[in-house]
């Protein structure tokens, strides 16, 4: 069966499309394993390192812990006439309120676990230092520790503190015995205490004095908390940099795919945003395993996290995670250009960590900074996760475990996870509306009220009332009788098929190359040469380029053409000429500078079609449901099989392969069926399951082909479909465009003459980005041909001077080209201001009396005569003469 004969429908399906993206996504990934293994190996990098840290600079609870600690109260020969700790009062710049919160936990903690201490000699403030040394000295038994508050800070951790102890004690002993470690063991424990009822959650319980807990064997223990802030800004840092890899994947992947990929996929039907879901889930996905790894890492024997639940830990991961890409999504909008993308994408990492650092230093927690400032702060990614993991980590140094399910005790921390997960999807949209309203270079944007159109959401809600009505107000388009442009009669054609494709008065211009300016070895050397006293010739390019360049290139000038279904245009011209730029406008990769393309589709306007326009966005949604497009350069993927590709695009354009009366098959069946014929009728077949990168370059036209026969669409754009295939598949791909042409629209770009001439029902020729010309080929032929030829046949020995001489007495500018010696042609060129029909009356009365004088033997040389036709290829010729004579004129 050929796949002209299945009857195929577009119904058009974002899931289908999300599904065969997604799956075409993870192969992707799959094929490219170097990648994956280097996204991995960056994640754990980090993890390394942050471990490698945090395990080094013992900065988790409990990782200093002394056994036996010595009571304060073994220190003193009668504890009752002893202090167990002296302090100087805090200076006046400290926090007094939270230094008193400190000293009132310290007496606690000192009553509780020493009742021999009584609450007044537990603790004993001294005016200065002086004043507590003078104390010692007069009282040589009842003082043995003191303490200096340095500075207090006890919500940021940074409290800084002095411990006395006695000279002539500690010269001969150790920390323990003088009662340093004890003091301090009591002293963090006072922090912490302060800190738990400052930052805790409301009715955070004190933690016991160290010297209470007593193991089996009687061992008393103490662990010392020194969780710095130092410490815990580098472990923001890190994770932030453990993540990095999702945010330079993300808009690497993406705006590679936008610049090299997705114009041309988005022609073939591809719905951007249901793209780029799928681009993301994929990387959030692939993801998910590393993301488990590095929470148990944390969790776990990292011991980065120890009171905070693993779970917790692993949603603010996967929601990070989730969040950097979307962020590159964002990225990849604002620098559409692959290299500047992920580059920013570095960028970006430094500024959220300054972010973060400014948030830090002077916003969060800080008295003055209203809500909505921090709210807002949050918005940064890296500023909004720095945030969360500082406040985990104060409530790890106050051993308190946060989980999902406390998280309400926890406001702060609440505030920012909620934030970190509010920013994903605000990310997603503002970079999906910007992407909308500035698509990218020569692309047209939505306008800003796109969102509230109906005709956006819903395409098929386009209708005549929308687009204004009449035909003619649409795309006026100058028919009126041109000398090179042949008039299709209307008449004879039906209603249905009339107007298929109008172009009216397109312009395109591209912007010229940007005059550079002389760089600084340029500019030295034009120094250096003057003061030598040459001249400087500047289009010398020496570090820079001072040639005059075009301001604008003008591609395409005010063209027109009106086509019907049923009919093949074929688009010659020479490079340059502008043919690729025609089709894309039409395919609306393109947005003209002016004029207007207007393509009928089917729509469920009650005529059943609608004229609707290419440079409106939502308008070419229609249109592209109905389009196939063979672009000059193969959009494959050389990891994917040609069938691979077809099944990718089939679901792209939303292709459903209606079944026929028996017997009953499922729609996956009928697709497979639908595309081993496809494929049969390109000359695939054997290469159905090879892989894109292993096929010839014309094999690789052959399934860009395929690609755009794809669900039998009406407009079918073929730019060079057989550039690079040999004749047999040249010929082969020929009929297969003849047999499908049926009510299609197909307009082929070509250099060959002879395709053409093949398949061009009209063919245009288009120079300098002006049609030249436009009509059958018989026309052109007519009209610019150097007329027909004669081709002669003489005798050995003969000559061509006798007929040679006869033909010129009718046609004075004949011109003869002998091929050999007995044969050669004379061409018969056309005199100028005679009627085609006075022309073959003239042919006709020559070629009588050609043949009278041969009968009678007047021209006895000759053995035979015949009439051949000029060749396209020399209309081809003759127009770039006619050209080049009125460019040499002017
Ligand atoms: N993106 C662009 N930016 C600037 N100039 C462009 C761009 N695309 C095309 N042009 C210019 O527009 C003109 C027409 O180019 P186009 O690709 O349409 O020619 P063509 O007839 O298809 O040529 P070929 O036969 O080589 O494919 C050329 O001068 C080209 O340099």
């Amino acid at each position: 069966m050929r796949a002209a004969d299945f009857h195929c429908e577009r119904q058009f399906s974002w899931r289908r499309q999300l599904i065969q993206l997604i799956k075409w996504n993870f192969s992707m990934k799959k094929r490219e394993p170097a990648f994956v293994a280097n996204d991995i190996l960056g994640t754990l990098l980090f993890l390394f390192i942050l471990v490698m840290l945090n395990l080094g600079l013992a900065v988790f609870p409990g990782s200093f812990s002394i056994e036996t600690l010595p009571t304060l109260a073994s220190l003193c020969p009668d504890a009752s006439n002893c202090i167990a700790m002296g302090y100087i009062q805090p200076n006046s710049s400290l926090p007094q309120a939270a230094s008193q919160a400190i000293l009132t936990e310290l007496a606690q903690l000192i009553a509780e676990s020493e009742p021999q201490f009584t609450a007044t000699n537990a603790l004993k403030a001294f005016p200065s230092e002086q004043a507590m040394t003078d104390y010692r000295n007069q009282n040589d038994k009842s003082l043995f520790v003191g303490l200096e508050l340095q500075a207090v800070n006890v919500t940021n951790f940074d409290t800084v503190y002095y411990i006395w102890v006695l000279d002539s004690l500690f010269a001969s002993s150790n920390y323990n015995a003088v009662g340093y470690t004890t003091a301090q063991a009591y002293l963090d424990r006072a922090i912490i205490n302060a800190q738990r009822s400052l930052i805790g959650p409301p009715g955070t319980p004190k933690l016991k004095s160290p010297l209470t807990y007593t193991a089996n064997n009687g061992v008393r223990f103490a662990s010392i908390n020194i969780k710095e802030i130092s410490v815990g800004v580098q472990i923001v840092f890190y994770m932030i940099l453990m993540f990095q890899t999702v945010t330079a994947n993300a808009t690497r992947a993406l705006a590679n795919d936008k610049a090299i990929l997705r114009p041309g996929m988005v022609v073939m039907g591809l719905n951007e945003t249901v793209y780029i879901f799928s681009v993301l889930v994929v990387q959030i996905i692939s993801s998910l395993p590393v993301m488990i790894v590095v929470t148990i890492v944390l969790c776990t024997f990292g011991k980065v996290f120890i009171y905070a639940s693993p779970v917790l830990i692993g949603v603010i991961l996967v929601l990070y995670s989730m969040l950097c890409a979307a962020f590159g999504y964002f990225l990849s909008v604002i620098f559409p250009d692959p290299r500047q993308s992920t580059g920013m994408s570095f960028i970006s990492l430094y500024l959220g960590l300054a972010m973060y650092a400014v948030g830090k230093l002077s916003l969060f927690d800080k008295s003055g900074v209203s809500t909505a400032i921090q709210t807002v702060w949050l918005l940064s990614p890296h500023a909004c996760f720095g945030r969360i993991l500082d406040l985990i980590f104060s409530q790890e140094t106050i051993l308190q475990s946060v989980n999902l399910t406390t998280l309400s005790n926890y406001p702060k921390i609440r505030t920012a996870v909620i934030m970190l997960a509010v920013d994903i999807p605000i990310w997603f949209i503002l970079s999906w509306v910007l992407e909308k309203l500035y698509p990218g270079k020569d692309q047209k944007g939505l306008p800003i009220t796109f969102l509230f159109d109906k005709k956006f959401w819903i395409p098929e809600s386009v209708n005549e009332a929308v687009l204004g009505g009449d035909l003619d107000e649409i795309a006026p388009i100058h028919q009126e009788a041109s000398d090179d442009i042949e008039l299709v009669d209307f008449t004879a054609v039906g209603e249905k098929q009339k107007h298929s494709v109008r172009v009216a008065n397109i312009v395109m211009k591209f912007p010229g190359s940007k005059k550079k300016h002389l760089g600084p070895i340029g500019l030295f050397h034009q120094w250096l040469s003057k003061k030598r006293g040459k001249d400087v010739d500047v289009n010398v390019n020496v570090g820079g380029d001072e040639k005059e360049v075009p301001k604008e290139v003008v591609a395409l000038n005010n063209v027109s053409i009106d086509l019907h279904s049923g009919q093949t245009l074929a688009l010659l011209g020479h490079n340059g000429s502008g043919k690729t730029t025609m089709l894309s406008i039409l395919s609306g990769g393109l947005l003209p500078t002016a004029g207007k393309m207007v393509v009928k589709t089917k729509t469920n306007s009650p005529r059943g079609y609608s004229f609707l326009d290419t440079s409106k966005p939502m308008e070419l949604n229609l249109i592209r449901r109905n389009l196939g497009v063979c672009p000059q350069f193969d959009v494959l993927f050389p990891s994917f099989t040609c069938k691979e590709h077809l099944i990718l695009y089939a679901a792209l354009k939303g292709i459903v392969v209606l079944p026929s009366s028996s017997p009953k098959k499922t729609q996956s069946e009928l697709l497979n069926e639908y595309i081993d014929a496809l494929l049969e009728d390109v000359d695939l077949a054997l290469k159905t399951n090879v892989r894109t990168v292993s096929l010839s370059g014309g094999q690789k036209r052959k399934l860009s082909l395929a690609i755009a026969l794809l669900g039998n669409p009406s407009l079918i754009l073929l730019d060079e479909p057989t550039s690079g295939m040999d004749v047999g598949a040249t010929e082969k791909v020929w009929k297969l465009i003849q047999e499908i042409k049926g009510n299609k629209t197909i307009i082929i770009t070509t250099h060959s003459m002879e395709e053409a001439d093949t398949l061009g029902d009209r063919i245009a020729i288009l120079n300098k980005g002006e049609f030249q010309t436009i009509g059958t080929s018989l026309f052109l032929k007519g009209k610019f041909g150097v007329g027909f030829r004669m081709m002669v046949d003489v005798k050995e020995g003969g000559n061509f001077d006798q007929i040679l001489d006869a033909v010129k007495q009718v046609f004075p500018a004949a011109d003869l080209t002998a091929s050999s010696s007995t044969t050669g042609s004379i061409t018969l060129v056309k005199p100028e201001k005679i009627t085609s029909l006075e022309y073959s009356e003239l042919l006709s009365g020559l070629f009588t009396k050609l043949n009278a004088l041969i009968d009678v033997g007047e021209l006895k040389d000759v053995n035979a005569i015949g009439l051949g036709q000029t060749t396209l290829e020399q209309v081809f010729l003759s127009l770039n003469d006619k050209d080049d004579d009125q460019r040499q004129a002017s």
